[in-house]
Formats: C-alpha cells, structure tokens, sequence
C-alpha cells in the first residue's frame, strides 16, 4: 500500500475509494446459464473499453479456429503430392514433391498464425474477466456492509467470505468455459462436419455427430452427480472453516475454559465430514473422465477404419494413393475437434460448480435490507439533536415484545441515562435509535423527522457511539482513531487522542500512533480501547453521542477518568448512556429506569433517590443504587491487604 508507506493517512482512506463505472443490473432471479450469462456481459460491459477487448478477443477466436482446421487439409495436400511423386519419376515426382513442401509451407505459417492468435485472445479477454470479477465483488462487499444487523447475526463470517470468494472467481471461471470453450467447439464442431461431408459423406458427419451427443450425455449426466457430491463437500467445508475462524476468534475463551481439546475434536469431525464429501466428488469425477475416454477413442476408431477402407467415399476415384491422404486428414481433423472436446468435460463441470457457487452469492445479492434507506439527509449542524420516542413498541423477529410502549423526550444537549435490570430492553433501545431495526409499532424521530425517512448515511454520520468493547481493527493506533472521519488531519487525530487522554499511552508506545494494535485490538487494555473509541467519537463531532455498558468492563478507578472523557465528549451534544453501574449516570440530567420492556421510574439522580421522581415503581432507583453501594463496600473490604499479597 504506497500511501501507507509514505505516511499520507488520507491518501490511504482515499485509496479505498471504490470507483464504480457504469449501473449494472440486478443479480440473475435463478443460476441458469441463460440468466446469468446476460448478466455477466451486462456487467462487463459496464466497463469502458471493454466492448472492443470482447470484439477483438472474438476475432481471433475465428482466425484460430479456421486456420488450424486448414493444417490437416493442407497436409492432405501434401500427403496426396508425396505418394504421387514416390508413383511418379523425373520432372512429374519433382514438381509433386514441390506441391507437397508448399502446401506443408502454408500449413506451417497457417499454424503459427493460429497459435498467435490464441494467445491475443487470451491477452485481449482476461482483463475483460478479472474487471468483470472485480466489479461483482466490489458489488457484494457494498451489497453485504449495507445489510442490517439480523443479516449478520445470523451468518458466520468465514462462511460469508467464502461464498463470495468463490462467487466471484467463478466469473472469470464461467467466461473462460463459455468464451473459451463452448463456443469454439460448436464452431470448430460445425466446420469439422462440413469438411468430413465435403471430403468423404453424411455417414461420418453421422458418426462424428453420435459421438459428440453420446460424449456430452455422459459428460452432463456424470457431472450432475459430481456436483451434487461437490455441493455437500462445500458446505461442509464452509462448516470446517466457520468453525475454525470462530475457535480462533475465541482464542482467549477456548484457552481459558482448557476446551482445545473440544475444539480440536468438533473441527476433526467436521474436516472429515468434508474429506468424505470431497472423496466422492472426485469419484465421480474418475468415472466421467473413463466414459468420455472410452466414448472418443470408439468414435475415433470408427471413423478412422472407415476412412482406411475407403467406405462411404462420395468420389472413390484416387484409390490407395488418395485414400492415404483422407485417413491423414480425418485424424488431423478429429484430433482437433476432440482436445478441446476433453476440455469441453473439464469446464462443463467447472462451469456446473461455478454456478453452483454463484447461486450462493447471487442469495446473498438479493437479499434485501429489512432496514430501507430513506429520503431526507438530517441536517449536519453542530450542537445537539432533539429525540423523541413516541410509545415505541418492538420485538426481535416472532418473539414477545422486548419494548412495550416506551415512550421519551430528549432536547438537543440533554443526557439520559437509562439503567435496569438486565435484559429489560436497554441496547434494544439504542439499537432502535441507530436505526439498526425498526420499531414494531411507535414512531422514534431526530429533529421532528421519522427516523425511517432519514438517510441512513446521515443518521449514523450524525451519531458517535461508544459500545461496551470496543473492537479494533488489526492495523495501527493512528487508523483506528483515525476510522471515526477518514478525512481528518494529522493535527485533528492528535488533539483527538489528546482530548480522550490517550496521549499518555501514545507518548510509551516504541512507535506512538504508528504502533500496530493486534487482532480486536488485544495489544490495548479495556480502558485505552474506550478511549480509543472516544477519541473517535471526539473525531466524528456528532449531534449525538451513544454509549451502552461504556464503563462495565472496567475497573472503577479507570472507570472514573473514561467517565469523564465521555462527559466531555457530551458536553453540548444530545447524549444516551446505557448502563449497569449507576455511577456511570449519576450526573446525567435525566434518568429512567426500565423493566421488562417498560419505563417504570424517572427523574434526576438527586429526585430518584428522595423519592420524588415519577413513574409506576418508585424506589426502584433508590434500591438498586442502595444495593450497589453496599456490593462496592464489600468489594472495598475484600481488597488483599499488603501482608496477604502473593504473586500471580
Ligand atoms: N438479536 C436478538 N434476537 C432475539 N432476541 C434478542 C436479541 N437481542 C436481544 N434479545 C432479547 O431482547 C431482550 C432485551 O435485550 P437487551 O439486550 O435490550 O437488554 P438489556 O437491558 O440491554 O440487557 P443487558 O443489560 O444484559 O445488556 C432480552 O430478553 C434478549 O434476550
């Protein structure tokens, strides 16, 4: 990555830019070759300068393909020139023998020209392949980032990856199997028959046809079991590698729990799984390869035999001496039809597997967000946004009202904190506001507009959320502070990690923000990782700031300089703390309290504790505020004292 290396942060954002040319049309409804071979020209097509590419890689399709037919005839020529100049004696052989070595010239420039103009297809055609490749998996990364987050929960990463992986290398795979090889032999296939009729009869037209038919019968009927097997080894391989990428993801788990051995038994299970799978596709595969041999080398003999004794010759004159000549060309002729012919099986069964692969992306393509974009971009202005919900009900899927009813008021630059029991419906809250679901029933609007008819883009540009871990990405300090607005300056990210005290940290790193973070970040400690992601909040400028469980994995003395850090990212800004720890929102201007999908008590922290806050369960506060003080006493109390301390 040049811009990286020159230390141009925005030239590196920027590289990342994704440069779309033209629209292409939706993803084929189905995986039939029919839908998907206009899609793919579509899609290619969309590129400038690839019309021409595709013409000319056609034109030396056709020069290849008749000029190396017209070496076998050329050799019958020659062939035919040489046994009369042995019958022959004095000027009569010589000039014979002269035909013969033209004809053999010709044959050989027209073979060199022939083996070039293979090669400028090829050059001429794979650029149009890989962009086209290209521009479908830049198509379904956007297409799969857009997608909501029910979208995700539900899929593996590995898996994901694989599908488009494969997905997208099937489209140079389907180009070159239909550009390549279909199309050329029914070309070469037609020319071969015309000369067969021509030079002998409609008997080996009939032959050389049966045994095509009987070749690709086999070839298709074979590869649909093959691929059948193919298909089940797949996905158990996608199971293989989803399991693998999640063990390894849960390093710190699996190792924690002493499961390796678990893990390692689950992954063998399935590893074997696929090797049987996999075993059966090649299996199936050895018996087509055997059928299609048997198939040509019947065909070949046939054909050859009746060429050798002159059968079925439209013009027997010649005799022996001519009929040298036909069996030289008939062999140069089927020896040409049938070595693309073996390949014709070879890319029939990646051309089955393509689409078979295909199929899988194309799902994934048309599935639709459940989360639609809307029409309206909510105003970028600096300070804070009015919010309201407006007796929000909702439920994950089928199941049972997770929020029943809720129903708040934020003014721009006001803080809530929102605290009960665990699962009472609290993230769900903040989901719903981020827009990553909509609600059931209810209305939630940012500045007088349904948060539906906002413009996702602009609701997430105009909101900073600060989650309970925070994960990073495997790349430097300065990137991932950085990621909260690419566009920012050096100077920018420096008075942002300032700002979010993390310039201590930065100023003991052998690098400062050049320092790699590790995979998730796990070369960080909980509290700089929250200051990371405050500094990125810090970044972003946001109208609104979002923070669930910001503080709860940390230790209450880190806890309180990360509280401060987000008070004053805060500051000014319409702000929503999700949290455990009631400290956390001690100081917000307001508090509600939810149980089980209900607002139930509200008020300030000072209100909540004398009693004179309102809702349907007050005291509830005041409780759970008691029964923390008294867990933080006992945790104060169990502290090891100096003469007790060991070494771990
Ligand atoms: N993706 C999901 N699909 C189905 N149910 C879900 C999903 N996420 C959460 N829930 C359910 O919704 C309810 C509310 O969850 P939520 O995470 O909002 O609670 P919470 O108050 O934030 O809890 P906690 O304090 O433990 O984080 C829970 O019963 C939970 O099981």
């Amino acid at each position: 990555m040049p811009a990286r290396e020159s230390g141009d942060e925005n030239a590196y954002f920027r590289a990342g830019d994704v440069s779309l040319d033209g629209p292409i049309p939706p993803p084929p409804r189905t995986s039939d070759l029919r839908d998907v071979l206009p899609y793919l020209f579509a899609v290619s097509l969309s590129r400038r300068g690839t019309a021409w590419r595709l013409c000319a890689a056609l034109t030396f399709l056709v020069i290849q393909k008749s000029f190396g037919l017209a070496v076998p005839v050329l050799f019958k020529v020659a062939v035919d020139h040489c046994t009369a100049a042995a019958a022959a004696t004095g000027m009569v052989a010589t000039e014979a023998a002269k035909a013969a070595a033209a004809a053999l010239l010709v044959s050989g420039c027209l073979k060199a020209i022939s083996g070039v103009a293979t090669e400028l297809r090829t050059v001429m055609f794979t650029p149009v392949a890989q962009a086209s490749g290209r521009r479908v998996a830049l198509e379904v990364f956007n297409h799969v980032l857009n997608l909501d987050l029910s979208f995700h929960l539900e899929r593996r990463t590995g898996a994901l990856q694989r599908i488009i992986d494969r997905g997208t290398r099937s489209v140079s795979m389907v180009f070159r199997a239909v550009v390549f090889t279909f199309l050329p032999t029914a070309m070469e296939l037609a020319l071969v028959c015309g000369l067969l009729w021509h030079a002998f009869s409609w008997h080996f037209v009939v032959i050389v046809l049966t045994t095509f038919v009987a070749y690709v019968w086999w070839t298709m009927h074979m590869t649909g079991v093959s691929a059948e097997k193919r298909k089940l080894a797949n996905h158990m391989d996608g199971l293989s590698t989803g399991k693998a990428v999640d063990a390894l993801l849960n390093y710190e788990t699996v190792t924690f729990f002493g499961n390796v051995e678990l893990e390692s038994q689950q992954y063998d299970k399935l590893l074997r799984g696929y090797h049987e799978a996999a075993l059966g596709s090649e299996r199936a595969s050895s018996l087509l390869n055997a059928g299609q041999a048997v198939i040509l080398a019947c065909g070949m003999t046939t054909i050859l035999s009746c060429a050798a004794l002159g059968l079925w010759k439209v013009d027997p004159a010649g005799g022996l001496a001519s009929r040298v000549g036909d069996l030289v060309m008939a062999n140069g002729l089927l020896l040409q039809l049938w070595a693309p012919l073996q390949f014709l099986g070879f890319f029939y069964r990646e051309l089955r597997q393509s689409l078979v692969d295909m199929e899988a992306m194309f799902d994934i393509m048309a599935t639709e967000t459940k989360i639609p974009d809307g029409e309206i971009a909510l105003p970028a202005h600096a300070g804070g946004a009015d919010l309201e919900l407006d007796n929000v009900t909702f439920r994950y899927g089928n199941g049972r009202d997770v929020l029943k009813g809720v129903s708040l008021k934020l003014k721009p630059g006001e803080s809530v904190g929102i605290v009960g029991p665990s699962g009472s419906g609290k993230s769900t809250l903040l989901r719903l506001i981020l827009r990553v679901y909509d609600v059931s029933s209810g209305k939630i609007s940012i500045d007088g507009y349904d948060v539906r008819d906002l413009k996702i883009d602009s609701l997430r540009d105009s909101v900073a959320v600060v989650p309970q871990d925070t994960v990073l990405f495997n790349d430097t300090l300065d990137h991932n502070i950085r990621y909260g607005r690419p566009t920012a300056n050096d100077d920018e990210v420096a008075m942002a990690a300032t700002r979010a005290r993390l310039n201590k940290t930065i100023e003991q790193m052998p690098k400062g923000r050049e320092t790699m973070v590790g995979e998730r970040g796990v070369k960080l400690s909980g509290g700089e990782k929250q200051r990371v992601a405050i500094a990125r909040a810090f970044l972003r400028e946001p109208r609104m700031l979002v923070a669930d469980e910001a503080t709860s994995a940390l230790d209450t003395a880190t806890e309180q300089g990360i509280l401060e850090s987000l008070e004053d990212v805060a500051r000014g800004r319409t702000a929503v703390f999700v949290a455990h720890r009631l400290s956390t929102v001690r100081s917000c201007d307001r508090i509600i309290v939810m149980e089980q999908g209900r607002i139930v008590e509200e008020g300030t922290h000072a209100e909540l504790l004398d009693g004179t806050s309102r809702g349907t369960k007050i005291g509830m506060y005041a409780a759970m505020w008691k029964a923390q003080a008294q867990e933080d006493e006992k945790e104060r109390s169990s502290v090891v004292k100096p003469d007790d301390m060991v070494m771990v």
